[in-house]
């Protein structure tokens, strides 16, 4: 067992992660289980798979689990199942004093956590994520959202959970694509500080994914100790410190809207492709080797995750897509800043981008062709 503090003053949580944590709920929940039950979202995924152990598990506890069971997929981060999910919470009478339980991805995850800060205008909530990218992201930090028509996450706000707890356990039964959608924001955190963290994937991200279960563990601890750090140095995103976890997102969010938030392209997909335009941006602007954006490239091919535009069967012109980036949340001043590279490891923050250099860049990736994937 790991366990790993968020730093945020009065606000400060731990994110525990431990093998085998599902099988003994009440041991990690049983102090958030007030009232003597457990309030609980999910997905139909996930609780097909895990709600009746855990409730069976929490029973044996005396603690009633009522469990709301949502549709997966991002479709579900919208105003229709944010209402359904407050107006469950309202009508098992929830209390601000009790932790509601986020038990999914990353949808679960923002949904709830939205709907938690919403209720009775402020509820404890508690992060159980499932997905990789759950249990190295999104679980931690305190962003919830859903999306408007607009664009993504823009509907949202910052509330940190009490807690994380992380079964990594869980991810056996993931499905391949989202292990690999997920191993794009492990690899971010590699390409925004640490290059050694960047070089351990390039060696161990095929095994990872192949279901090596310490290893798994290994890049949980070690993205969440790298988010916990810039979360706690800067928990609201105004320093300058905290958007570097958008690396490959201004690029990435703008797909997502193409494809109209739909499983067509996943976040995780969304960001892999960004984080690669990102880089063969920095290389045309002159700030990064060419070198650092083709051993991205290598490695992403070699974990199947896209590189090109037409893998993903966006055909869109480079003013549509920059179109989508006009809502980005990173706006200011009529000025949208662009998380850009010197080198792995090496990102930086720049507000001197014109749009039109971006246009015209996206115009060109569009004639290229897809990669071959092994
Ligand atoms: N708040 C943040 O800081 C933050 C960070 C990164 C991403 N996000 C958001 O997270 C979302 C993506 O999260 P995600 O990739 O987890 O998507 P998701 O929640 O849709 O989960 C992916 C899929 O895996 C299934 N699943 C989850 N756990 C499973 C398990 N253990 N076994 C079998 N199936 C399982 C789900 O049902 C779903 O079909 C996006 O909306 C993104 O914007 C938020
Ligand atoms: O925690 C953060 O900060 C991040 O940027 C993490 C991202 O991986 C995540 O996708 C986040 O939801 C994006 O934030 P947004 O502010 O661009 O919606
Ligand atoms: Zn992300």
């Amino acid at each position: 067992m790991a366990i790993l503090n968020v730093d945020l003053g009065e606000r400060s949580y731990a994110i525990t992660i431990s093998p085998g944590l599902l099988d003994d709920p009440a041991l990690a929940l049983k102090d958030y289980a007030s009232k003597g039950r457990l309030l609980i979202i999910t997905d139909s995924n996930v609780g097909a798979l895990y709600a009746q152990r855990f409730s069976e598990t929490l029973g044996r506890q005396q603690i009633t689990a009522h469990i709301l069971t949502l549709s997966a997929g991002e479709e579900t981060k919208s105003w229709v199942q944010l209402e359904a999910v407050t107006d469950w919470l309202i009508g098992h009478g929830v209390e601000r004093s009790e932790s509601i339980v986020a038990l999914g991805g990353g949808v679960i995850g923002d949904l709830v956590g939205l709907a938690s800060a919403l209720v009775k205008r402020g509820c404890q909530f508690v992060q159980i994520p499932t997905s990789l990218l759950a249990q190295v992201d999104s679980s931690v930090g305190g962003k919830t959202a859903i999306n408007s028509r607009a664009g993504k996450n823009l509907i949202g706000v910052f509330h940190q959970p009490k807690a994380v707890l992380i079964d990594p356990k869980m991810l056996a039964t993931l499905p391949p694509r989202e292990m690999r959608a997920g191993y794009a924001e492990i690899v971010k955190y590699g390409l925004i500080n640490d290059r050694a963290f960047f070089e351990w994937c390039y060696e161990n991200g095929a095994a990872l994914l192949a279901g090596d279960h310490d290893l798994a563990e290994k890049a949980i601890y070690d993205s969440l100790r790298s988010k916990a750090d810039i979360v706690a140095a800067d928990e609201r995103e105004t320093r300058n410190v905290r958007a570097l976890l958008n690396l490959g997102h201004t690029f990435g969010h703008a797909l997502e809207a193409e494809t109209g938030f739909s499983d067509r392209l996943l976040h995780g997909e969304a960001v892999a492709l960004g984080m690669v335009l990102a880089h063969d941006f920095s290389v045309e602007q002159g700030f990064c080797p060419n070198a650092n954006a083709e051993r991205l490239r290598t490695h992403f091919v070699a974990t199947g995750l896209p590189t090109t535009l037409a893998e993903v069967g966006i055909a869109a012109s480079g003013e549509t897509l920059v179109a989508h980036m006009a809502h980005d949340k990173k706006m200011t001043g009529g000025k949208l800043p662009f998380i850009l590279t010197h080198g792995i490891g090496e990102a930086f923050i720049t507000r001197d981008i014109a749009m039109q250099s971006v246009a015209d860049f996206l115009e060109d990736q569009r004639s290229k062709a897809p990669a071959i994937h092994a």
